[in-house]
């Protein structure tokens, strides 16, 4: 059984379809990449998948329940977790305090024993020891952007959503974070959804790539496959702002 199908999901907000007849099916590990131009409705389908928007139509099924309908703490307990395209941290906590305070809700009976354990363990895996206590608002902005992954995981997920987490990261801060979600998927028996408009990082990690535009799924496939996709390369260029080989597309 897939851990996540999702069938005709569909969403207007007012006269604009965000999303529409969107499908997608996720197996149990790997990451998958979702991409498309900006304002394809890739944060929608997240948004959805979470229960911040309930559905028009569609079904999504996650270890066999269908979520439309149920609350953001349920699904988030079920099992899916996610990032932000902006980020929010607790600013005036610290990095200690946003990483138990999610947990903590999550896993109230657990002793704080356990939860400072697993707390050090994020914060060793993110690379974010030496902020452990510094206000998350005080972070450099690569940090902050690791701190909500580390916040993600916390709740132990077995599917996570990763929404744009290289936004503003330097060259050398994305290399660092490819890295990171490859750790992750080894340290964890997890599966990954990313929407990522830096496309050498998407091409790097994921093994399934779905291309949304105007809300619909245009294409589908590996990364070699999307990359030689008419589709993708004209959607793209229409926009004129990604790259899909590391120059713009089809210069
Ligand atoms: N709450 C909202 N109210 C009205 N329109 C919205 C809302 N959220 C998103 N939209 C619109 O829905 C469409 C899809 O937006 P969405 O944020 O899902 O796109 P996206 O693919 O994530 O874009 P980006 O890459 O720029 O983040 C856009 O036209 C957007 O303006």
């Amino acid at each position: 059984m897939a851990l996540l199908t999702i069938k005709s999901l569909t969403h207007y907000f007012g006269g604009l379809r965000a999303v529409a007849n969107f499908d997608i099916e996720i197996d149990s590990g790997g990451i998958y990449g979702l991409i498309g131009p900006n304002g394809a409705g890739k944060t929608t389908v997240f948004n959805l998948i979470t229960g911040i928007y309930r559905p028009m139509e569609g079904s999504i099924i996650f270890k066999g329940e269908d979520l439309v309908g149920k609350p953001p703490h349920y699904i988030a307990k079920k099992g899916i977790a996610r990032t932000f395209q902006n980020l929010r941290l607790f600013s005036r906590l610290t990095v200690r305090e946003n990483i138990e305070v999610v947990r903590f809700k999550r896993v109230k009976k657990t002793g704080d024993k356990e939860i400072n354990i697993k707390t050090d363990y994020l914060l060793e895996l993110l690379n974010l020891e030496k902020f452990a206590n510094y206000n998350a608002g005080d972070l450099p902005y690569g940090a902050q952007r690791r701190l909500e992954i580390a916040r993600a995981l916390s709740i132990e997920p077995d599917l996570l959503l990763l929404d744009e987490p290289a936004a503003g990261m330097n060259p050398s801060e994305v290399d660092n974070l490819g890295q990171l979600i490859k750790i992750i998927l080894e340290q964890f028996d997890i599966t990954i959804l990313l929407i990522e408009h830096h496309m050498r990082l998407v091409m790097q990690l994921c093994h399934q790539i779905t291309v949304m535009n105007f809300g619909e799924v245009i294409a589908r496939g590996t990364p070699e496959e999307i990359r030689s996709n008419k589709n993708v390369v004209e959607a793209y260029l229409g926009k004129g702002v990604i790259r899909l080989r590391g120059k713009r597309a089809g210069s």
